[in-house]
């Protein structure tokens, strides 16, 4: 069933593995996951007025009190000390910054979530090792890369993205009656790397199998180096230089890859353009970040094909795990709410149904005219009536309800501290407190996404909250920060919401039933965060 995968991505090893991987689109990487891998880099802010919250008796950090419910605890120490205040946390001395000033983490260029992240796990160095160019520009690169070619595209990809979804989905889950998947996000990986892969690479590459897992495999061969301990040791630290900084990375691997794979593709293409040029015709751009940054080899200085294919592997790091985590995470809320995947259901069945009559209109109204004069004239063109009942992307566009859903499922599931940046300088917050130069502070995300301020019922899911208000999955704001805000906001959502929604619609499309293997454990796949896998299988049942 899953014959593409590597062997260490199929079994039980892989969920393991799961627990390691950090993925650059980190935001997800639970502070109590990378505790592990700092001891006395940064630490709390210096300044005097930055109360530190009192640890309790018999406790000698705050670790145990946040782990018996982080809630409590959190309102605790807001109610009594107001919202900065220092905590000895997950192994670290950090700075929480909550509601309404976390807000100022994200809008000051004083802070920042990648020196944090290379602070806790020296993954720059790493990062550095595959690729050659546009090393030190804070992402800027990658993030326009992003911004101009993928996320406006976004509606020509969906096709191939859907497609790529279908496939999977019918490949390895297929019919089902009451068919017990015990590890869900074995498919989802295979389904998000082969739709990543087309969007990337282009769909030739895209079929090659050791491109796929090289898709797969990527994010958890970077999490064994990442997670291999205090990687800002001064010696760990030079010996991480020296193994990774000389081109013998374990990435190098995957580069090769897709380095191998793209040659005979790239080179095709360029004859194609160059033929095209002679004979004065233009070239139909193939549609993929590999041919728009191969177009952009001036404008960003890349070395060579193996430097450009380095930066896919950087966007392979930031995409794959993190979709498929999402993903795989929204299968266990449409179990643990039936009743709102029959609304989704309908809600789908009625946009497509009035998709399919529009596309008839649109058909008779050429009829009509004479434009056209035989239905069957309409076959192999933008109106062929097999693709009536596309989900095409103005289609998953008008899912608002699935748009709501999957918001409240991210503004639901929170870490309840999570993206820590690091202050590059000081920097004095609209409360007079000063966050000092080199400290860590940490966002005190339950103030911002349970703000009874902002959000009615906070502590409840209710997952139509947002339908019919300005506030699309994708839209980052104070009170909804799984994709960070600001200037860093992760370029990368309007792809992954995308592929959430249309992993959703298919879902409830196909089953009637999805079911906890263990209802028990019904709390913990709802709170479940990223490389902390659930236990629990999940039973599908086709629709009849
Ligand atoms: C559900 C999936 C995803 C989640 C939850 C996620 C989350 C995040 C978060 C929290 C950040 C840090 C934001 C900050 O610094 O404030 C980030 C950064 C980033 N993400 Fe994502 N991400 C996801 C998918 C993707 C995808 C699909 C791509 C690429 C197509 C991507 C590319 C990036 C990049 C390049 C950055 C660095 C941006 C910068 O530093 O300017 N991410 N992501």
């Amino acid at each position: 069933m899953l014959g593409l995968l590597a062997n260490n991505t199929s079994g039980p090893v892989a969920v393991e593995l799961l627990r390691y991987a950090v993925p650059l689109g980190v935001g997800l990487a639970s502070a109590a996951f990378l505790s592990f891998k700092i001891s006395s880099n940064g630490g709390y802010s210096t300044d005097k007025s930055i109360p530190t919250v009192r640890i309790r008796s018999g406790d000698s950090t705050h670790d145990k009190e946040f782990n018996e419910s982080s809630d409590e605890f959190l309102t605790m120490c807001e109610a009594t000390y107001g919202p900065v205040f220092n905590l000895s946390i997950y192994g670290q001395k950090l700075t929480v910054v909550s509601a309404p000033l976390a807000r100022e983490v994200f809008m000051s260029d004083g802070f920042s979530f990648t020196d944090a992240l290379d602070d806790v796990s020296g993954v720059m160095t790493f990062m550095m090792s595959f690729v050659k160019s546009n090393r030190f520009d804070d992402n800027k690169m990658i993030h326009e890369v992003i911004r101009e070619n993928l996320t406006p595209n976004l509606p020509l990809f969906t096709p191939r993205i859907v497609k790529h979804l279908t496939e999977n989905v019918e490949r390895d889950l297929g019919h089902c009656d009451h068919k017990l998947v015990k590890n869900p996000t074995l498919i989802m990986q295979n389904m998000i790397a082969q739709a990543m892969a087309d969007v990337f690479m282009g769909s030739e590459i895209a079929k090659d199998p050791e491109v796929l897992t090289t898709f797969i495999d990527a994010a958890f061969d970077f999490g064994k180096v990442v997670q291999s301990g205090n990687n800002k040791d001064f010696w760990k630290n030079l010996s991480i230089k020296f193994k990774y900084g000389t081109g013998t990375s374990p990435m190098m691997k995957h580069v090769q890859v897709l380095v191998r794979a793209a040659t005979p593709v790239v080179l095709e293409r360029r004859r194609q353009e160059a033929e095209a040029a002679e004979k004065g015709v233009e070239w139909e751009r193939p549609l993929d970040v590999l041919q728009k940054l191969l177009d952009s080899y001036d404008r960003y200085n890349f070395v060579d094909l193996e430097d450009i294919c380095g930066q896919v592997l950087t966007l392979i790091l930031a995409s794959v795990h993190t979709t498929t985590d999402t993903s795989t995470n929204l299968l266990y809320y449409l179990a643990c709410f039936p009743e709102h995947a029959q609304t989704l259901y309908e809600e789908q069945q009625r946009v497509i149904n009035e998709q399919a009559a529009e596309r008839e209109a649109q058909r008779q109204k050429k009829l009509d005219a004479g434009e056209v004069k035989f239905k069957q004239d309409f076959v192999g063109t933008d109106l062929d009536p097999e693709h009536d009942h596309d989900l095409a992307a103005p289609t998953v566009k008008k899912l608002v309800y699935m748009d709501s859903f999957v918001r409240e499922v991210f503004r639901f599931r929170i870490d309840r501290l999570s993206l820590i940046h690091s202050a590059r300088q000081s920097t004095t917050l609209s409360n007079g407190m000063t966050i000092s130069k080199g400290s860590k502070a940490i966002v005190n995300i339950r103030s911002c996404h349970m703000n009874p301020d902002q959000v009615d019922e906070a502590p409840e899911f209710r997952p139509w909250r947002f339908v019919g208000k300005s506030k699309a999955a994708t839209k980052a704001s104070s009170d909804y920060l799984p994709f960070g805000m600001g200037k860093h906001a992760c370029p990368g959502r309007f792809l992954a919401i995308q592929e959430l929604k249309t992993v959703g619609a298919m879902m409830v499309a196909r089953y009637s039933k999805i079911e906890m293997e263990k209802p028990e454990d019904r709390l913990k796949a709802l709170l479940s965060q990223i490389g902390d896998p659930v236990d629990s299988g999940l039973y599908f049942t086709s629709r009849a």
